[in-house]
């Protein structure tokens, strides 16, 4: 006979917080959000620490080196997607590692030949109004110019003209040299000679950095930041359980600083392999997350092979589709609830604390404050991320609004090939994710800002000045389908609604 849970499963829309004693030093100043990556021994110290309980998921559709760069400035972490060859992904992970901050690789590229019809589609499509000019279109092929808005008319130019002939010519440009410039160098020249933009060259008059005066200030404030020992920028990378043996020494050789495993379900022997061979091979210092699991029994599993943090979550996740497809799955809180009391448990037993990552279906600010007072060390975000500037995706406007495109790994947008030979069949033989859109946002930081603080005010309504005592102090209650209309507006008539009907 089948097991049956004697419970049913709740996502976090059914739950909320009953707050707690806040005493006058609760106030979101004095919360620290910080919270370990992987895993420790009793006493000791986590060889990674982040800054903020933020992920960003492993897909192509949100993590990047951009995006990864954009995190890191905050305090969380990017697991680059691993949905591509080896070397591509390593060199994202080589891109991050190897960014100086504030040197800008331009990505608004354009050459003597490019007509400003296609300059001013560029612009909607990037939102940047410098282009470099370089003899290739490469963001370091040779720089011959730059154009800005202020090198056209657009009411006196026709949309054929080109580039070549409107440019600001590289004679003409104040530049400086990429080997020997330091940020505040370029700094002081853009503020003496009243640029708004520097770029760096090498000596073959190749374009290596852009310096914006708008990101000055960007540049001072980076105090919540998460870097190594050498001050660069800590980023991750998935992989999966086929091409491992290739796949790890070449992240771990362009620097990757944590690894998670990718997949939809992590209860496998498959993940114990690749745990396994890992550390056997490269050593017990390389940190490699596994996962999904949704039950404690995963985690049991997922621990004993050597996971370095565990993820929870199948099928909870906005484009998701592999509960209806396959029919498994669980309800996000209950599977989080389930999983973080056996690795209680299991640092009781052991004197280990494995860190669980809380994945997919996070929508509303609050539900991440409730999967962090449910047990969850951080949490991994697809959608969330997917909205913002620096997600890789296109901008795309309809109906005079701007979304940005989001697809899961297991659509056929995403062309996983690690997938493919499910069944035999270089295609997919099945779908489990959406091809979808995503309400534009604008930029990561001013959203996690936001975000961030609702959480530490939350945290204080319970009495929590950290995560550990959020986990502590936090009293949790389902609520009843009719307390959850209860918490919307309700038995009113909303004025802007009022209003369109007039
Ligand atoms: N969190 C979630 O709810 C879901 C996530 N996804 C995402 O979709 C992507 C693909 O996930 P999966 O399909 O689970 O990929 P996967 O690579 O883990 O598994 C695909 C299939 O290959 C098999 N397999 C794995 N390693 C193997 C090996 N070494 N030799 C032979 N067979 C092997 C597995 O048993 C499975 O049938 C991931 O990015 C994942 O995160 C997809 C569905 C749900
Ligand atoms: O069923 C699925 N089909 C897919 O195609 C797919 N792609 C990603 N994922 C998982 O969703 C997580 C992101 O979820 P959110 O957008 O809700 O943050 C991610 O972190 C993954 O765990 C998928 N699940
Ligand atoms: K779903």
């Amino acid at each position: 006979m089948a097991y049956f849970y004697p419970e049913p499963s709740h996502t976090f829309g059914e739950y909320l917080l009953v707050p707690g004693y806040s005493s006058d030093k609760c106030i979101p100043a004095n919360v620290s959000l910080k919270t370990p990556l992987v895993k420790f021994k009793k006493g000791e110290e986590p060889k990674i620490t982040m800054n903020i309980p933020m992920v960003s998921a492993i897909m192509q559709a949100v993590s990047n080196d951009t995006m990864a760069i954009a995190l890191a400035k905050e305090g969380g972490i990017s697991f680059i997607y691993g949905s591509q060859s080896i070397e591509e992904e390593a060199a994202m992970v080589a891109r991050v590692k190897n960014y100086k901050s504030g040197f800008v690789t331009s990505d608004s590229n354009i050459t003597p030949e490019t007509t400003l019809g296609e300059i001013l589609a560029l612009l909607e499509k990037t939102g940047h109004s410098t282009m470099a000019v370089t003899e290739d279109g490469t963001p370091t092929g040779k720089l011959l110019g730059i154009v800005t808005s202020r090198d056209y008319r657009l009411s006196r130019m026709s949309l054929d003209e080109k580039a070549g002939s409107f440019m600001t010519p590289f004679e003409k440009l104040v530049y400086a040299d990429a080997e020997t410039t330091t940020l505040s160098m370029a700094n002081d020249i853009i503020w003496d000679k009243k640029l708004n933009m520097l770029p760096l060259v090498d000596k073959e008059q190749r374009l290596r950095y852009m310096v914006f005066r708008k990101d000055y200030t960007d540049n001072k404030e980076n105090g919540n930041e998460l870097i190594d020992e050498g001050k660069r920028y800590v980023v991750g990378a998935g992989i999966n359980t086929r091409d491992y043996a290739d796949r790890v020494p070449a992240l771990l050789k362009a620097g990757a600083d944590v690894l998670c495993i990718d997949s939809s379900e992590g209860f496998s022997e498959w993940q114990r392999i690749t745990l396994r061979y890992i550390h056997e091979h490269f050593g017990e210092d390389v940190k490699v997350g596994a996962g999904n699991v949704v039950d404690a029994e995963g985690f049991r599993f997922l621990a004993e092979a050597g996971a370095d943090f565990v993820k929870v979550g199948i099928g909870g996740g906005s484009i998701c589709i592999t509960r209806e497809t396959k029919g498994i799955g669980r309800g996000q809180a209950t599977a989080l609830i389930d999983v973080c009391r056996e690795r209680d448990k299991y640092f009781e037993e052991t004197g280990i604390y494995i860190p669980v990552c809380s994945d997919g279906g996070l929508v509303h600010d609050y539900h991440m404050t409730l999967a962090l007072a449910m047990g969850a060390d951080f949490l991994m975000l697809g959608r969330y991320f997917s909205r913002f500037d620096e997600s890789p995706t296109d901008k795309v406007k309809i109906n005079g609004t701007y979304y940005k495109e989001y697809w899961g790994e297991g659509s056929n947008r995403a062309r996983n090939w690690q997938r493919y030979d499910l069944g035999g069949a270089k295609k997919l033989s099945f779908e489990e994710g959406v091809d979808s859109y995503v309400p534009y946002a604008g930029s990561l930081k001013d959203n996690v800002n936001i975000t961030l603080s609702k959480v530490r005010s939350t945290m204080c309504n319970c009495g929590a000045l950290n995560l550990a005592e959020l986990r502590d102090k936090a009293k949790l209650t389902l609520v009843s389908s009719t307390s959850i209309v209860e918490g919307g507006s309700h038995d009113v008539i909303l004025r802007n609604k009022f209003n369109s009907r007039e």
